[in-house]
């Protein structure tokens, strides 16, 4: 199972680099929009540097056509470096690209996608992430749980080593869901991270541990205080 950060917000990144076992990083222009006019390379360099090179990072090629989309692919790998997955969109120019890509053995993601047919088509050019949009899909009256389910059944009659990387979360219960339904790979705002970890029940829970403990040995006891003075030494 992996987690991904879909953002790139340098503070969050450092952040939950720390408190989660993050996998990688997932980015798309409109992410990348979120931070204003970033001098776009130099900020792809400092989320290596921080998420190191054993997780994955995947960086999206914004041309229309598949020529544009390889360029922007070479650019990518040349620019941040060549671990890089470059996420290509599964349309009949990305999906060209996706070939193309393969053959040359660049690491490639293939994105917005919608439907099974999309997904079973990226696998079979080679993709090594398919990332179907698991809220776009839900709006779309598109069962999201199904796409995600056959993809992964595929996945696994063929014994493919494409991953689902699932995208697009608005909750934590259509994160769960996904991996449910077979998904490798989750990325997901902060949000989704933030909400999952602080439910009100969490932290009452917590104080009650805390409280119970402190009747016992005192206010601000640690259970290191307690090993230096022992009460029964
Ligand atoms: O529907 P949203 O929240 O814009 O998400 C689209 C998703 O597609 C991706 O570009 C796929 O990796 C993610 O970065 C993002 O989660």
């Amino acid at each position: 199972m992996e987690f991904l950060l879909d953002t790139v917000h340098i503070e969050d990144i450092k952040k939950y680099a720390r408190i989660m076992p993050l996998s990688g990083v997932t980015s798309n222009p409109s992410i990348v929009k979120k931070e204003g006019q970033i001098d776009f390379f130099p900020h792809m360099r400092a989320i290596r540097a921080i998420i190191g090179d054993q997780a994955s990072f995947h960086i999206q090629a914004v041309g229309q056509t598949t020529e544009a989309m390889i360029q922007d692919a070479h650019t990518i790998l040349e620019n941040v470096d060549d671990n890089v997955f470059v996420k290509i969109p599964t349309n009949e120019a990305g999906l060209a690209a996706i070939k193309q890509l393969k053959a040359e053995g660049v690491n490639v993601t293939a994105t917005a996608i919608y439907t099974k047919f999309q997904g079973y088509l990226a696998m079979s050019a080679g993709a090594d992430y398919l990332a179907p949009y698991y809220n776009r899909m839900v709006n779309m009256n598109i069962n999201a749980d199904e796409v995600i389910g056959e993809l992964a059944n595929q996945i696994a009659r063929e014994n493919s080593t494409t991953k689902i990387l699932a995208a697009s979360f608005h909750t934590v219960q259509q994160v769960n869901s996904a991996f449910e339904m077979g998904a490798q790979a989750a990325t997901m705002g902060v949000d989704i991270l933030k909400t999952g970890l602080s439910a009100p029940a969490i932290g009452a829970a917590i104080n009650d541990f805390t409280a119970d403990w402190e009747s016992l040995y005192g206010k601000d006891s640690t259970i290191a205080s307690i090993a230096k003075q022992p009460l029964h030494a």
